[in-house]
């Protein structure tokens, strides 16, 4: 539509360009005297009087070197390489991160959690609420402090006082507090000012780090860490909720099985389940009056680790007596929780209570459910789903306090390292370059490959790669080997592929798991683990073909040609070609009963003769054929063939 007239007189691209040559550059009425030149451009005379008063950069930079006399030419391939490493800027150098550490070190003493205000019994619940909330500030504001004056990265730590209240309560309640954390990174998890403060509300109580998920290290992994834990004097236990629960499942089918074959009376089998149901108890007050179990829980070996037995074979290492390193039964965990417990001696006379803390995944529900023998307690993967601490009576004399998952401030070295240790949610993630070249990083491409099989293109080392993948390069190739693209572009939905790397990662499919703070590589600790994961055969699937030899009578006649067939596949052939409903077959609205008719689906077919001329009674419209329709070849486009 054009555009009216008044409007459409500055418009259009040639207005444009006049407009940008010459803005502001008005003919100097008579008179006009040059005050400020800076133009020695011999162009039109009035082009040299203009006032400059302020040049973007590239017009100072352009009248700077004009006024040099200096002549810019574009030189191509003239280009310095600084440094051949690219350096994801959402990740620290090797140099960056070990200054980190450094300054992380020197300050993890800044790093506490909320202490509840003291109180005694003339404080008003008021008083003691009011108290509460102003101590919880001003830790907010030391933690804000060391956040944004002195630059630190901390984890999203708790910001609810509510949560930290639950909290609170446990630690008083707990003749032990067991810190649970994940095997994979368990310094991470572990709050040490946690274990202080358990210290200041009673001398007498009692720290431990339970650290699950173990299933997820070699045994010689699990060894490295229990010397190191040891050399720190920290008290640890090694458990895997999940071997736990498949065991416990396997134990209830075993029993669900016995029970059914059985053939005792009704009155019998109340008996057995009345048994069945009490006998956790009577085990867990068995545990409790142990009282000679050693320091190290030397009395574990007695139990059979069914559990970590079978580990131990997949892993197959050097020496199994080394009990530091196994992975503890539910049984072996009752026991040793108990003995530590009752070692705290807070108060002889009141039942034996057990506090649960531990960041949101690491598995607290996996283990009280493991603890309590039956679901109980709900279980999810879903960070933070434990909202309130609940205390769960195992035995008459035992309680299980389980806090709702918190996560403790603590440094951070990067958000992408957070996501990878779970912290930080994955589908609310941004940013997938980070998280995705840490993942990179850690584990070879060839695992990597494997795992997924797919082939990750990554830049040749001549062209300045480096034989890591990039975060773009696994993205893009898990992508196009899973067949992801953005809606409306075609191209690699790198986000997609991000986030399903990163949950794999997370839930223990990608293996990579750190090692303590002693003189030993992230490569070195890792190599077993990931030598498993690309020398064990994946599990075979039921094939639904039938492997060809199984179907096929190989055997042939005696002239060695035709295959000798039995009687069952000749009866088969028999049934096959005799059937009138077997054959190729025309289904939907062309089905019609009897014989298959090319003329009577394709009217047109009738028209032509097989040599294609038009049949007699040719249906062809009347400007079709010979000398009627416009384009008739005759027969110039038939097959000519020579006789
Ligand atoms: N491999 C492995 N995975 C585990 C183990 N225990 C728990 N998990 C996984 O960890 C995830 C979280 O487990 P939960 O028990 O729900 O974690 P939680 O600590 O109770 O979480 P909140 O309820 O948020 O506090 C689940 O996806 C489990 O499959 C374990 O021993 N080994």
């Amino acid at each position: 539509m054009p555009l009216p007239r008044s409007r459409g007189k500055d418009t259009g691209l040639g207005k444009a360009i006049i407009r940008d040559r010459f803005k502001g550059n008005s003919r100097p009425k008579d008179g006009d005297t040059a005050l400020h030149t800076t133009d020695l451009d011999d162009g039109a005379k009035w082009t040299k009087l203009q006032s400059i008063t302020q040049q973007s950069d590239l017009d100072e930079f352009l009248s700077t070197a004009q006024l040099a006399g200096t002549r810019f030419t574009a030189e191509k391939m003239n280009i310095k390489v600084i440094t051949n490493t690219y350096q994801n800027p959402f990740l620290l150098s090797a140099d960056k991160e070990k200054e980190t550490l450094a300054r992380h070190e020197a300050n993890k003493e800044r790093l506490v959690i909320p202490r509840r205000p003291k109180w005694d019994k003339t404080t008003t619940p008021e008083q003691l609420d009011r108290n509460e909330r102003d101590a919880f500030l001003q830790w907010r504001r030391d933690l804000a402090v060391l956040q944004e004056q002195d630059n630190f990265l901390l984890t999203p730590f708790e910001r609810n006082l509510e949560v930290w209240r639950q909290l609170w309560r446990v630690i008083e309640r707990s003749d032990l507090v067991v810190q649970i954390v994940d095997a994979r990174n368990p310094l991470f998890f572990r709050s040490e000012d946690l274990e202080k403060y358990v210290k200041e509300i009673n001398e007498k109580k009692k720290c431990m780090l339970l650290i699950n998920k173990a299933d997820l290290l070699t045994a010689r992994q699990r060894r490295i860490w229990a010397d190191y834990l040891d050399s720190q004097g920290i008290r640890h236990i090694f458990f895997s909720a999940v071997l736990a629960h498949e065991s416990l499942e396997k134990k209830q089918n075993i029993r669900a099985e016995n029970e059914a074959n059985s053939s005792i009376d009704e009155k019998e089998k109340e008996n057995f389940e009345e048994n069945l149901s009490n006998e956790k108890y009577t085990n867990i007050d068995n545990a409790i009056s142990t009282d000679n179990l050693s320091e190290n829980g030397d009395e574990m070996s007695e139990h059979p680790n069914v559990n970590g037995q079978e580990f131990l074979e997949n892993n197959n290492t050097d020496d199994p007596s080394d009990q530091r390193e196994r992975i503890c039964t539910t049984e072996d965990l009752i026991s040793i929780l108990v003995s530590e417990a009752k070692g705290a001696g807070v108060d002889q006379d009141h039942k034996i209570t057990i506090g649960l803390v531990g960041y949101p995944n690491v598995g607290k529900s996996f283990t009280i459910n493991a603890l309590l023998g039956e679901k109980r307690v709900s279980v999810s993967s879903t960070p933070g789903k434990t909202k309130h601490f609940q205390a769960i009576h195992l035995s008459p004399s035992l309680v299980l306090c389980d806090c709702p998952g918190l996560v403790f401030p603590n440094f951070a070295t990067t958000n992408g390292d957070m996501v990878c240790n779970g912290v930080l949610p994955i589908d609310q993630l941004r940013e997938h370059t980070g998280p995705i070249a840490l993942i990179a990083q850690r584990i070879p491409k060839a695992i990597l490959e494997a795992i997924y099989g797919i082939k990750i293109k990554v830049k040749p080392i001549e062209e300045g790669g480096t034989g890591i993948p990039s975060a773009e390069e696994l993205m893009v190739a898990y992508a196009v080997s899973r067949g992801y693209t953005k809606p409306g572009h075609g191209s690699p939905d790198e986000s997609r592929a991000a986030r399903y790397i990163l949950k794999d990662y997370v839930n223990g499919k990608l293996p990579y798991c750190h090692p303590p703070p002693i003189e030993i590589s992230k490569e070195e600790f890792n190599a077993e683990i990931h030598d498993l994961k690309l020398y064990t055969k994946p599990a075979k699937k039921k094939s639904i073909i039938q492997p060809v030899s199984s179907t096929v009578n190989t055997e042939v006649a005696s002239d060695g040609v035709t295959p000798i067939r039995g009687d069952k596949s000749r009866e088969l052939d028999k049934s096959f070609f005799n059937n009138q409903s077997s054959g190729a077959r025309i289904t939907g609205k062309y089905s019609i009963a009897g014989e298959f008719n090319r003329v009577k689906f394709y009217p047109i077919h009738a028209t032509l003769s097989d040599d294609a001329t038009p049949t007699n009674g040719s249906r062809l419209s009347s400007n079709m054929g010979p000398g009627k329709k416009r384009h008739w070849k005759g027969r110039k486009n038939q097959k000519q063939f020579k006789i």
